[in-house]
């Protein structure tokens, strides 16, 4: 059962101002597939605090994958990418290009998502859309790959099964 940390980027959330529906959401969906929640937090928009948390999270091992959502867009405070490629180690842009792709065909604005998708240690981050509606899309996308994805990174699984 790996574990999971949710990050929910939003200045109206963290200051009361909307009740934050996205990060449970990604833990509905995320508990349906057995993966366990251990951290959930909503932050404001703020680079230094998204990415201070997020590096905690991964050099102390206390997660196997973060999700976050919000801030992927164009507005002046949004910046979890920005936050998230700054304690990265290594790229993994296939899963955000996935994201985009299949989320086309329910919204052309799919493609205004910056978000993206690293790994630092032995920790998988990826960045979604702000809203329920995009957690829930995304996550229809990533869920079938991200187990592998997480086995390969911790080392229980070496091969894709491919013949
Ligand atoms: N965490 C959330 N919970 C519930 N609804 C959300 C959440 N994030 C976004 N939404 C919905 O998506 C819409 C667009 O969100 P957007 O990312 O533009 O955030 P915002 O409302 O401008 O502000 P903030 O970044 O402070 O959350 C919101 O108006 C809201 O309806
Ligand atoms: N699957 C999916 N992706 C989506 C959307 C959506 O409704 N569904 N909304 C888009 C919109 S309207 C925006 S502006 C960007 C950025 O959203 P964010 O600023 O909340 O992160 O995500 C896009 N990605």
């Amino acid at each position: 059962m790996y574990r999971v940390g949710i990050i929910t980027a939003s200045d109206k959330g963290s200051k009361g101002e909307r009740v934050d529906e996205s990060g449970p959401k990604i833990k509905e969906i995320v508990s349906s597939f057995g993966y366990e929640v251990v951290y959930y937090k909503v932050l404001p928009d703020d680079k230094d605090m998204i990415s201070s948390e997020m590096k905690q999270l991964c050099d102390e091992n206390v997660v196997d994958l973060i999700l976050t959502t919000g801030g992927t867009g164009f507005s002046k405070r949004d910046n979890t990418p920005e936050a998230t490629l700054e304690i990265a180690e290594k790229l993994v842009p296939g899963i955000s290009e996935a994201i985009r792709s299949y989320s086309m065909q329910f919204t052309p604005k799919a493609m205004l998502s910056r978000g993206v998708s690293v790994i630092r240690k032995e920790t998988l981050i990826i960045n979604m859309p702000g809203s329920p509606k995009a957690v829930k899309e995304s996550m229809e996308c990533i869920m079938p790959a991200l187990n592998h994805g997480i086995d390969i990174l911790k080392g229980s699984a070496n091969e894709c099964g491919r013949k």
